[in-house]
């Protein structure tokens, strides 16, 4: 700003929003569209897009939230011909009187809008929406036109991804300079709609990034491949310790995210029915059953473990647990293995990989499990720094922290991923590439992102598999990076089960490859 004549930031930001407005409304001229403006350069943002609407013939009216409000974009407008509607403190839309409370003007401005531009609060936000910013956003969501947010959808905190009270649900987002941390972070990141990046020339003045996302090139890049003189020793030997008499499922699944993430030898050792299983399923598995008391000494030599789906947590289980970390080999430590280490932190070895949902941080941390939902980014953080170990934070939005390092987000994740024993692939698929010569943080990121993948893959079917790919590897990560726009593809979805990812998996690393390709 400082190097810039005063205002240029601004009028580029503007210039970008209007045309994003431009093109979502088709036909400028005759439209509506409403501009809530709050008291900050957000609102500045917001009415100058809507002078530029304006001067195209859109009939433009901007809902005024503040007293306070950008000057010179005020006059704009106004000189566009745009109307305006002022609102006082005492217009609330809060409480139980709801929207109805605010001026009968502005509601029907926003409620017969085609477009609905949210200017209320940008990065300058704080804390939840006040009133009557917060009625106004409630206002956005309930009527029938198209949001568009933005920089950041108001009530979203724009460096943390939480959503403290009321908050708009853009259908586009369209943020300025970078991808705002919020953006990518769940709860926030289910707010955003679209994303558009815009380039306005700061990148060059920014600081590094708190949190960063891998690119399809850059998991390419990664990922450990055969050499002329690979054999299977030296592509990796995991060892799965997972799976009992009761959760049999746990350790198929595990394995098969361990097979088909590439390993040169998945060896499976647990009790004699899981056994059973795992060999009706994945004969290429080497395994050992254990007897009640067996330690893993009999198991043969591995390069990596995954410890813990389905494998109980009762003292044998525990005395188990010990005998495969005792190993101080890398290990991915899930589930049961996760309730095991928060009753006995004696268990925490360097070189582990902890894979949780929020509940299982939630007993990791003693912190309630929905404040963990609510602020993903900062109790990730916070375990990797307690425990001095890589955190992979599964959910809506999955976080990888290591002490030192980056937060790194993922961005393949899709909801159909929300069934019973996903986890376990996911856990199989990691212990692959740990064995493979991954440290824990890029191991973690890589499963993420490939489990994601595979699971739009399986979800789209073989007829959509590769625009679905592309949408999440190409569109998606573009926007990100400033050029291009992120939105999820439009090819029919069907549920998936757990099993539908190992067998996914091939497809997606081949899908993988090719946008690498073509960056190249
Ligand atoms: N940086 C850049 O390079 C560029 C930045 N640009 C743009 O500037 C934006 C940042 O502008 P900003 O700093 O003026 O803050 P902004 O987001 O408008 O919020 C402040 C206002 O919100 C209000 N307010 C806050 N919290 C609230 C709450 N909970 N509930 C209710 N109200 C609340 C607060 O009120 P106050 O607390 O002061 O009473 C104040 O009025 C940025 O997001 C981008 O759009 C572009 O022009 C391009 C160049
Ligand atoms: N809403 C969601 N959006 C995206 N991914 C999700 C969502 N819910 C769960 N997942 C993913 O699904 C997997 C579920 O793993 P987990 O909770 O361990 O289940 P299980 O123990 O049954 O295998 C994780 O990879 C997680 O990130
Ligand atoms: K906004």
């Amino acid at each position: 700003m400082a190097r810039l004549p005063e205002g240029t930031l601004m009028q580029r930001a503007a210039a970008a929003l209007a045309a994003v407005c431009a093109r979502t409304l088709g036909r400028v001229y005759g439209s509506r569209v409403a501009v809530l403006a709050g008291g900050g350069d957000n609102g500045g943002d917001a009415l100058f897009a809507g002078a530029r609407l304006a001067r195209r013939g859109a009939r433009v009216t901007a809902i005024l939230a503040s007293f306070r409000t950008h000057r010179a974009g005020l006059a704009a407008l106004r000189a566009a011909g745009g109307r305006v509607v002022a609102l006082t403190p005492a217009d609330s839309g809060g409480g139980s009187g709801g929207a109805a409370a605010l001026p009968e003007e502005a509601v029907r401005a926003v409620a017969s809008a085609d477009l609905i531009v949210d200017g209320l609060v940008g990065i300058g936000g704080s804390g939840a929406l006040r009133e009557p910013y917060a009625g106004l956003a409630r206002l956005a969501n309930d009527a029938p036109g198209i949001v568009v947010a933005v920089d950041v959808p108001s009530g979203v905190d724009a460096s943390t991804g939480c959503v403290p009270g009321a908050a708009v649900r853009a259908d586009r987002t369209v943020t300025f300079g970078a991808c705002k941390i919020g953006l990518l972070v769940d709860p926030g990141a289910s707010h955003v709609g679209a994303l558009h990046v815009i380039d306005i020339g700061i990148g060059p003045y920014l600081p590094e990034p708190g949190v960063t996302a891998l690119t399809a090139a850059d998991v390419a890049d990664r990922l450990p491949r055969p050499a002329a003189e690979s054999d299977k020793y030296r592509r990796g030997v995991v060892g799965v310790v997972a799976g009992s008499d009761r959760f049999t499922g746990a350790a198929v699944l595990a394995v098969g995210g361990a097979v088909r993430g590439g390993a040169g030898m998945v060896r499976y050792a647990g009790p004699a029915e899981p056994v059973r299983l795992v060999r009706a399923r994945w004969p290429e598995a080497v395994t050992t059953i254990l007897e009640p008391g067996d330690d893993v000494s009999g198991v043969g030599r591995v390069q990596a473990w995954v410890l813990g789906p389905g494998m109980g947590t009762d003292d044998r289980a525990h005395a188990l647990a010990r005998s495969v970390l005792d190993t101080g080999l890398p290990t991915v430590l899930d589930a049961d293995g996760l309730t095991l280490l928060a009753r006995d932190r004696s268990l925490l070895r360097p070189n582990l990989l902890l894979t949780p949902h929020a509940g299982e941080l939630s007993r990791l941390l003693g912190v309630p499990a929905a404040d963990i939902e609510a602020r993903r980014l900062e109790h990730v953080r916070r375990a990797a720094a307690e425990l001095g170990v890589t955190v992979l934070l599964k959910g809506s939005t999955t976080l990888v922290a290591e002490p030192g390092r980056p937060v790194r987000v993922n961005p393949t994740g899709t909801p159909w991923l929300a069934t019973a024993g996903t986890g376990d692939v996911l856990a199989g698929l990691a212990g692959a590439l740990l064995a493979g010569g991954l440290d824990t943080y890029d191991a973690g990121c890589c499963a993420a992102f490939l489990h994601g993948l595979a699971a739009h893959v399986a979800a789209a079917g073989p007829g959509g598999a590769t625009e679905a790919a592309e949408a999440v590897l190409t569109t998606m990560l573009d926007a990100v990076a400033g050029a291009g726009t992120a939105g999820r593809a439009d090819v029919p979805t069907a549920p998936i089960s757990a099993q539908d990812l190992p067998d996914a998996l091939p497809e997606a690393l081949r899908l993988l490859e090719s946008p690498a390709k073509m960056e190249e």
